[in-house]
């Protein structure tokens, strides 16, 4: 489902003279963000010239992300061994999600592997999310004011590993890209120069929004669903233990293992269509079309809505039934199951996120199942769906004589 916008709104929300937060992908950081500092401005051989958003694509492609299954492992391991195992009594799904997609992002995008440290900067995160769709009205007390005082926080702290990232690379005679910090590093921008630390901050604190906090809802709402549909988490935890008992004690996951996960995908998948983490975005009119019988003029936005879409029943008989089984074989037809977004603008990070949360949950199931300790608690949206408490949940673990 679509609505439209005309441009007055959209120069007031995204144009980049207004002062929108962290819309990274628009170039508005530029202009809001601008600094003196640069890595030292070039044309010189040997350099390649790349858009960050072609960076970022190359990065989260599978066959780089296949590399990396072991290292999320790893990471889920040892939050669920910290976060999970010491509260078996209760745990608060959103708090603790929130940090493992957060440390997963740090250290997998920017090499950051001071986790604590960032995990206190989870409500700025969250600030900043939360301006990026508020009204534009800088005024001290506004959700807007807020999200600028902490995305300025945000981009002087990241400044302060993009310089000793810099200066790393600098010492090495031939630096390599470790991960995506390095790679828009050790590019140039269109025009043959280095970006500034300030912009390359912004792009950063834009990818670890995007990367953490759409992530933790579909998390969330996994869980969510698994402690209430007791048949559901029967069949994961079946396909689960499968992978489990074929490897050896402390082995990590591998590419082959998260292929042989495609029960829990599904389960995932129809997670996010009852609970899409991103519930709408904007598409611009490149020329002049009629859709459902009302013409938009080249220029205007339309407003596309995940959740109605994802709900169509035309598309998906019982809408509001969750059924796993409607993404077996060929799955939902294009552009009718649209939580990552569609066509050119399509996440870049869906290969990304599907590895973090499978990874997740195997850990997870493997190790207990749960049950919710509010059974009926009130969904909110800010601007993401959460449940009102933060999803508490009772945690029994396994009786391990029997895995
Ligand atoms: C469950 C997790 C996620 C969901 C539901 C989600 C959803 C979305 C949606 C709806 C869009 C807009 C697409 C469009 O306009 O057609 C988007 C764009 C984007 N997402 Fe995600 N996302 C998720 C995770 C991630 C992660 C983990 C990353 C990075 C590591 C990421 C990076 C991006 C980027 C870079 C774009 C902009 C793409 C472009 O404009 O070309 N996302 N995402």
């Amino acid at each position: 489902m679509v609505f439209f916008c005309g441009p007055a709104a959209n120069k007031f929300l995204f144009s980049s003279e207004s002062k929108v937060v962290a819309t990274w992908w628009p170039s508005t950081f530029n202009k809001l963000f601008h600094s003196n500092s640069s890595f030292t401005s070039s044309t010189s051989t040997g350099v390649k010239t790349k858009s960050v958003r072609d960076v970022v694509s190359g990065f989260l492609k599978m066959d780089v992300l296949q590399n990396y299954v072991s290292t999320i492992d790893s990471i889920a391991r040892e939050h669920i061994e910290k976060e999970w195992e010491p509260k078996e009594g209760k745990v608060v799904v959103v708090e603790a999600v929130k940090k493992y997609t957060l440390v997963l992002a740090c250290q997998l995008l920017v090499g950051i592997k001071d986790h604590e440290h960032w995990v206190g900067f989870g409500e700025r995160f969250a600030s900043v999310l939360a301006g990026i769709v508020s009204v534009t009205i800088d005024f001290p007390g506004t959700t807007f004011s807020k999200a600028i005082k902490d995305a300025q926080f945000l981009r002087k702290e990241l400044v302060v590993i993009i310089r000793e990232r810099k200066t790393r690379l600098k010492k090495e005679e031939n630096p390599t890209v470790h991960d995506l910090l390095s790679g828009i590093l050790l590019t140039l921008d269109a025009n043959g120069k280095f970006r500034t630390e300030e912009d390359t901050a912004g792009q950063i604190m834009g990818l670890l929004i995007a990367g953490h906090e759409t992530a933790s809802v579909a998390l969330t709402f996994t869980i969510k669903y698994l402690a209430e549909l007791p048949h559901v988490y029967q069949e994961v935890f079946k396909e689960i233990m499968e992978i489990a008992k074929a490897k050896g004690p402390g082995e990590l996951l591998n590419w082959g293992d998260i292929k042989k996960m495609s029960y829990t995908w599904n389960v995932t998948c129809e997670a996010m269509r009852l609970a899409p983490p991103a519930q709408m975005g904007f598409k611009e009119a490149l020329s002049d079309f009629t859709f459902a019988g009302f013409t938009i003029p080249k220029g205007w936005k339309a407003c596309w809505s995940v959740h109605s879409t994802n709900k169509d029943p035309n598309y998906f008989p019982n809408p509001e039934e969750f059924d796993p089984t409607r993404f077996e074989g060929n799955g939902p037809a294009p552009y009718t199951y649209v939580p990552f977004g569609g066509g050119q603008r399509i996440c870049l990070g869906r290969e990304y996120a599907r590895l973090e949360l499978l990874v997740f949950i195997y850990n997870l199931v493997k190790k207990f199942e749960w049950k919710k300790l509010v059974p009926n608690e009130r969904i909110t949206f800010n601007p993401s769906p959460s449940p009102e408490n933060g999803l508490p949940i009772c945690l029994k673990p396994h009786d391990t004589s029997s895995t």
